[in-house]
């Protein structure tokens, strides 16, 4: 790949006090909130500390507390695979459109710089999946552009599997990426050991 490439980082974030309900059982919902926004914040200061991303770009209602430098772009409100069609959609015809998109979620806390280059290594034509650490889910993606451009996101229930079969219907290959950082999402309760680097638990 060309060390000129031009590569976004897409983050989305859901609404304040919505993020992470599967831990409620766990958290309060200030512990929650707390933890979201320490999780986001670790994601947006990888991506800025990766060599390949050039600008990361947040959809979602709200940015919390991140730079007012970091664009937002505003979300139909009916799901993370609706937000990002359309953040896709404006990326995708913005001046200066970038080469790769990454899209990486924001409750990965063990993720550093080197994994999003990484994910922005894949060859040309290329559509880079990294997988939860159940192989089920997905946790970030990089899709080259303007090739991608139709991606229908598939988040949700073995979404890797249907983000391959998304790549295969849109004529690309796939690379499936591992590495911890990527797989260490934070969906219940067992996970909360992996969160200990960006935020300690009071109780
Ligand atoms: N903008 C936006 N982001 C979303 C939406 N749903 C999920 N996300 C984000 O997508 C990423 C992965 O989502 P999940 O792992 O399901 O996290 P979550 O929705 O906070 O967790 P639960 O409430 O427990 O399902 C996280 O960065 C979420 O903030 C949505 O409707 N809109
Ligand atoms: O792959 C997915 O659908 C997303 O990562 C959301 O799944 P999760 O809520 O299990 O992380």
């Amino acid at each position: 790949m060309s060390v000129s490439a031009n590569i976004w980082a897409l983050i989305p974030i859901k609404a304040r006090g919505q993020g992470k309900s599967r831990l409620a059982v766990t958290l309060s919902d200030a512990e929650r909130d707390a933890l979201v926004d320490a999780m986001l914040r670790h994601v947006v200061d990888a991506a800025a500390d990766a060599k390949t991303v050039a600008r990361t770009v947040l959809v979602g209602p709200s940015r919390h507390g991140m730079d007012a430098g970091i664009p937002l772009i505003d979300e139909p409100g009916s799901g993370l695979n609706d937000a990002l069609a359309k953040a896709l959609d404006e990326i995708s015809n913005a001046r200066g459109r970038p080469d790769r998109l990454i899209v990486i979620a924001a409750d990965l806390p063990c993720v550093t710089a080197l994994d999003l280059d990484l994910l922005a290594e894949a060859p040309h034509g290329t559509i880079a999946i990294a997988p939860d650490r159940h192989g089920t889910g997905t946790n970030a993606l990089c899709l080259p552009l303007p090739e991608a451009a139709g991606f229908r996101f598939h988040y949700g229930t073995d979404s890797a599997a249907r983000h391959r079969e998304e790549a295969e219907r849109l004529g690309l290959s796939v690379e499936t990426i591992l590495s911890e950082g990527l797989e260490k999402d934070i969906d219940e309760p067992s996970d909360l050991v992996d969160a200990g680097q960006v935020y300690t638990i009071k109780h």
